[in-house]
């Protein structure tokens, strides 16, 4: 018996449980990039261009053999990625601004994310 869906109900209802399961892979995406983030010094770690462009290259090829068009591999990675990157910079911004109240409220200097 085919496995193909019978009505476009069936195709969405599908898709809305796939979707289910990539929100939880992202969750663990997004878990991995704070623990990665609190590793970054700079803006320009943070942004990583040369990672980003591997990352990218890597999706590109998986997806060939996934049967996923890699144009849409690769837009869907650049703007996974770049919402990623925002992410890390606020969580960078807040920290640098956590130390600076930290500093005020003690004299003591704490460490500063950009240096
Ligand atoms: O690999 C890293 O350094 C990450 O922080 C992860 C990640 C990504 O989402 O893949 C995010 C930001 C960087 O620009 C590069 C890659």
């Amino acid at each position: 018996m085919s496995d193909a869906p019978q009505s476009l109900a069936e195709v969405r209802s599908r898709i809305d449980a796939l979707d289910a399961d990539l929100v939880g892979l992202l969750a663990r995406r997004e878990a991995l990039v704070r623990a990665a983030a609190a590793f970054k010094k700079d803006e320009q770690a943070v942004r990583a261009p040369d990672r980003v462009e591997r990352v990218v290259a890597a999706a590109r090829g998986k997806a060939a053999e996934a049967g996923l068009s890699p144009e849409v591999a690769e837009a869907v990675w650049r703007a996974m990625i770049a919402a990623f990157i925002d992410l890390e910079l606020t969580e960078h911004l807040d920290r640098q601004a956590t130390g600076q109240a930290v500093e005020r409220a003690t004299g003591q200097a704490t460490q500063q994310p950009y240096g």
